[in-house]
């Protein structure tokens, strides 16, 4: 049977075209009576592999393993997006190129990684991952400007920006295989979408100029709180002063030396005004009647985090 089959040369959906199922002898036979028409089981292009495969199971000529799938002209491909490109199934990733490479001229980096979010979600290109190596650099620029994170975090801190945008649109980083193998990114995926957002705050560059501004009692209270903050002990410090008196610039360096170091600074404040000032500040209700019980407007899942 298996000679007449690669005689026949048809692909996976022909097969019931010429042969029956025998479930008696759990066995194919050749057909003898009567007609069939092969089909696949529908996939969408947003299910990745699943699509492409099922797009070369009715193209490809008397497949004989996933590999023979992946296999074309004597190349090898690792799968199957790549192996559909190659057998000439599917365009080349061409519009989404220029669509980013024309956005790059004009757009930020934090825009250039929604675009990008979008067009993988939207989009399907063939291979995200060329297109994530021809505009990772734009996308990073942001982080690397800071010149305190290793080329490492800073993908990290990308890859975790597009994830964040990939969820609010209901899907995941995993799906498109852009993590390298030498980026762990289990924890990352065990935390939680605000926590992401927490981390991937842009700083500006006014907050961190504020650092070397710091007036005498300003420095002194930011280097008593930055060293219980990199010694990893627990603090609560009260800052007082008459109003316009620097609190709020000291606050705001604070934060952003702490999240420029790539730590989780979780500003959380008691009014909305105080919301409006600081920096990506979370309103914090404080319920002092139960005590220390607090809670995040929105962001519920961050309240865990409040110590
Ligand atoms: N070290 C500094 N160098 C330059 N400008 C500063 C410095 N400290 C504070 N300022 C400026 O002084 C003004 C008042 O500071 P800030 O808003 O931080 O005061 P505040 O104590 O928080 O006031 P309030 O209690 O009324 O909210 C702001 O315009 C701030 O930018």
């Amino acid at each position: 049977m298996n000679k007449e089959a690669q005689n026949l040369k048809c692909t996976y959906s022909e097969f019931p075209q010429f042969f029956v199922w025998k479930a008696d002898k759990r066995m194919w036979k050749i057909r003898e009576q009567g007609d069939s028409i092969g089909r696949i089981v529908t996939a969408h292009p947003t299910e990745g592999e699943r699509y492409y495969l099922r797009l070369l199971l009715t193209k490809v000529r008397c497949p004989t393993s996933f590999f023979d799938v992946r296999t074309f002209n004597g190349v090898q491909t690792a799968a199957f997006p790549e192996a559909t490109l190659l057998r000439g199934y599917l365009q080349h990733d061409d519009s989404q190129q220029l669509c980013l490479q024309e956005a790059s001229l004009f757009h930020m980096p934090y825009e250039m990684s929604r675009l990008f979010a979008t067009l993988l979600v939207y989009l399907y290109p063939n291979d995200p991952m060329a297109l994530w190596l021809k505009f990772e650099d734009v996308m990073s620029e942001d982080y690397a400007r800071l010149n305190i994170l290793t080329a490492s975090q800073i993908r990290v801190k990308v890859l975790e920006q597009i994830n964040g945008f990939l969820e609010s649109m209901g899907k995941n980083i995993s799906s498109y295989n852009l993590v390298p193998p030498s980026i762990s990114f289990t924890d990352v995926e065990n935390e939680t979408r605000e926590l992401r957002a927490e981390r991937s705050i842009a700083i500006s560059a006014n907050d961190l100029n504020a650092i070397a501004m710091l007036n005498t009692k300003q420095k002194e209270a930011f280097k008593i709180i930055s060293e219980r903050v990199y010694t990893n002990k627990r603090g609560a410090f009260f800052i007082a002063g008459l109003g316009g008196t620097g609190k709020t610039f000291l606050y705001r360096a604070l934060l952003a030396n702490v999240r420029s170091k790539a730590f989780t600074a979780l500003a959380t404040t008691t009014s909305d005004i105080a919301t409006s000032i600081l920096p990506e500040a979370k309103r914090l209700i404080l319920d002092l009647r139960h005590q220390q019980i607090f809670h995040l407007v929105q962001h519920a899942k961050l309240a865990n985090k409040v110590h």
